[in-house]
């Protein structure tokens, strides 16, 4: 039976992720305590694949996940899932908003409330934890108790046995996170036509244009890109790489062509993964660019080169 690891304890939004994946839901499902356990888990084969989050529409690139993926032994997305968050503040039974000095949660949640909190308690000071779950359950009985309030999903604040001091606390009221299955790199999953593919791409050299140079691989190609981002690469100062997610799947001719593209002008390129993507959406390519126009241009080609004695 499969074993799916995710970013836990139980209750975090990436539980939820994962129990959005209905081959996960009758699966054995193993927590971790951080991001880099998880995918050290898949890495190390305790686990056939895990869930982490990737991306928040309001605070960005989970570095964590984005830096774990593009280094180390080969792993590949092979689907996503997009959770709406809602947060809310709980504590123990007999705490008070006025009361609370000291809230904890993880650091990706803060920055989604830091308007609600400077409205409503500007003094509190900041309690960072691994997960917005292990804030909560910190509070359940026999937990530390190391902070006066947790900020947390409901189904955690539920699970920990802790009362809701305010609800929906997000500053932005439709934010959604991104959080992806990974897994090791045997079996890709067949297009379905509204696919997604995952890169991580290394310049040869810190140019002029040299970013303009990666990205023309993909416009020329009419490929629409929907998250471009730098990570330092941590060898020296200014040098960075880019992590780029692109409409469509390995196996369509444009993706293909691209890549090849990108293998020959770049330093190096680690490839993440095509899967199918979770709103939905069906790929756009741009006129021209179809599988068919990139076929039948190969075969005219060919005919040509057919002739050469
Ligand atoms: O801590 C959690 O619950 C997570 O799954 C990470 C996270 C934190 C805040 C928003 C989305 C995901």
């Amino acid at each position: 039976m499969t074993r799916y690891g995710y970013f836990g304890p139980s209750g975090t939004f990436t539980e939820m992720a994962l129990l959005d994946w209905p081959p996960a839901r009758d699966a054995e499902r193993v927590p971790f305590a951080s991001v880099d356990a998880t995918l050290a888990a898949v890495r190390g084969g305790d686990v056939d694949a895990a869930m982490v989050p990737i991306e928040n529409s309001v605070e960005g690139g989970v570095s964590a996940t984005l830096d774990a993926l593009a280094t180390g032994s080969p792993l590949i997305v092979i689907a996503e899932r997009l959770v709406k968050i809602r947060f809310v503040l709980a504590a123990r039974e007999g705490m008070t908003l006025e009361k609370v000095a000291t809230i904890g949660t993880h650091s990706h949640a803060w920055a989604q409330v830091r308007g609600w909190v400077g409205a409503n308690l500007p003094e509190v000071t900041y309690v960072p934890t691994l997960s917005t779950a292990s804030a909560a359950t910190d509070l359940a009985p026999g937990g530390e108790g190391r902070h006066d309030a947790a900020i947390c999903a409901p189904v955690a604040a539920a699970q920990a046995g802790l009362q809701v001091l305010a609800d929906d606390i997000g500053d932005i009221k439709r934010a959604v996170t991104r959080f992806v299955l990974v897994a090791r790199p045997n079996r890709i999953p067949a297009p379905t036509g509204g696919d997604k593919t995952t890169v991580v791409l290394y310049q040869r050299k810190d140019m002029a244009g040299g970013l303009l140079r990666l990205l023309e691989q993909f416009a020329t190609r009419g490929i629409n890109m929907t998250r471009l981002e730098s990570r330092p690469t941590k060898h020296s100062m200014g040098d960075y790489c880019f992590s780029v997610d692109i409409e469509g799947h390995v196996l369509d001719e444009r993706v293909g062509e691209a890549l090849t593209g990108l293998k020959r002008v770049c330093a190096e390129v680690v490839f993440l993964g095509s899967y199918a993507r979770a709103d939905n959406g069906r790929a756009q390519v741009a006129p021209f660019n179809g599988d068919d126009d990139f076929r039948a241009a190969a075969r005219w080609l060919d005919a040509i080169r057919d002739l050469v004695q």
